[in-house]
């Protein structure tokens, strides 16, 4: 008989309460028994659409709630820290959005408590490795398909950013997916990061450094530009072309469907990730879960996480110093080899 997994979800705004109906609708095998959000009636609006789930203020709660057996941390990046190390101490699988924590050495400090449990506790919500467009270009990569690849050109487009956003976080929020799919297409760490602002956007809030272009070096060779751009106006997008030695290939631009009439031709723009990324976030649920029901935790890990956050800690120091910044990276402990 399999039993059903009981979730906790830590942080219910945009994406907890995304993750939570996802896990109601989409994702067999596994029920929400706890919610927690510093923010009192945002937690208990969430909780009294799910049945027999509790609602806390306190994530330690939750995460000690019965019937408890993993742990989804949707709350911000500088909070995910804590909540990873009070589920690591249970020894509860995760699955941690991104980023796994906004600094390196939260992430160190991470991945030192799951070694000390000396097994992957650990998956990142890098969601788009989880992508039908994204799985095809790093199958024709991996193929050889267009010969080594020299160049990433890659779009990061918001049509507007929440209020909390800051300059950092265009790169410590935003820019982290492209570095973390970089990595997997090329299977290469990033070793030098390059940012360029120009004049920022008049849509831009004030004091927001808004559009930045992101230049990542890779150990082969390869070169990643990001335009990264978060209050664009007219929705989201996310495009990437690779450019090898013998073609080149591109995904994101979104012509499911191309309508002509009345002497026009067009498509739609979706607005926000929670449409462009549906699939992809129910994949990357479906699969924890059912690793989990193997004893096992997949996909993306820690070392990923921790990999992210040294790019990230090199691109804002680039930012700042208008200096090409050397990423300082850790050596990967065996756990994650
Ligand atoms: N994978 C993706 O495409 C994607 C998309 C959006 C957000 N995210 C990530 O999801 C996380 C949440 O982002 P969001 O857009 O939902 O933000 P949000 O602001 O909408 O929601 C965050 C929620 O967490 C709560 N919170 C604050 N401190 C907390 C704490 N210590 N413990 C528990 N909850 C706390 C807030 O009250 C809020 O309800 C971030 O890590 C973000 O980067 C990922
Ligand atoms: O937290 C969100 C999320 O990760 C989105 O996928 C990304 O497009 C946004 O820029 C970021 O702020």
């Amino acid at each position: 008989m399999t039993s059903t997994l009981g979730i906790a979800v830590i942080g219910t705004g945009r994406m907890g309460a995304d993750h939570v109906r996802r896990i109601g609708r989409t994702v067999g095998g596994a029920r929400v028994v706890a919610v927690a959000d510093p923010d009192g009636d945002r937690v208990k609006e969430v909780a009294a659409g799910l049945e027999g789930a509790s609602a806390h203020t306190d994530p330690a709660a939750a995460i000690a709630a019965p019937g408890v057996g993993a742990v989804l941390i949707a709350s911000p990046g500088p909070a995910h820290e804590e909540a990873l190390l009070q589920a690591l101490a249970r020894d509860l699988p995760v699955l941690c959005e991104k980023p796994l924590t906004p600094d390196p050495a939260g992430a160190l400090r991470v991945m030192e408590a799951e070694q000390r449990l000396g097994r992957r506790r650990i998956q990142v919500g890098f969601m788009r490795r989880y992508d039908a467009e994204y799985a095809r270009l790093k199958e024709l990569l991996d193929a050889g398909g267009i010969g080594r690849p020299l160049f990433l050109h890659c779009r990061h487009r918001n049509a507007s950013s929440p209020s909390f956003f800051t300059s950092d976080m265009l790169i410590s929020d935003s820019v982290v997916h492209e570095v973390d799919a970089a990595r997997w297409l090329l299977g290469q760490e990033v070793t030098a990061v390059s940012v360029l602002s120009p004049r920022a956007s008049s849509a831009a809030p004030e004091g927001v450094q808004d559009p930045q272009l992101v230049l990542l070096e890779t150990a082969g060779g390869a070169v990643v530009d990001v335009e990264v751009f978060v209050n664009c106006g007219f929705g989201y997008q996310v495009q990437c072309e690779a450019v090898g030695e013998h073609g080149s290939a591109r995904i994101g631009d979104g012509q499911a469907m191309v309508v002509q009439s009345a002497g026009r031709w067009g498509g739609e723009i979706p607005q926000d990730f929670t449409v462009r990324f549906a699939d992809a976030y129910d994949r990357q649920l479906r699969g924890w879960v059912a690793a989990v029901a193997r004893g096992r935790v997949e996909g993306p890990d820690a070392w990923d996480g921790y990999a992210a956050a040294a790019v990230s800690a090199a691109g804002l120091t680039a930012r700042r110093t208008g200096r090409r910044t050397p990423v300082d990276m850790a050596e990967r402990p065996p756990l994650y080899r």
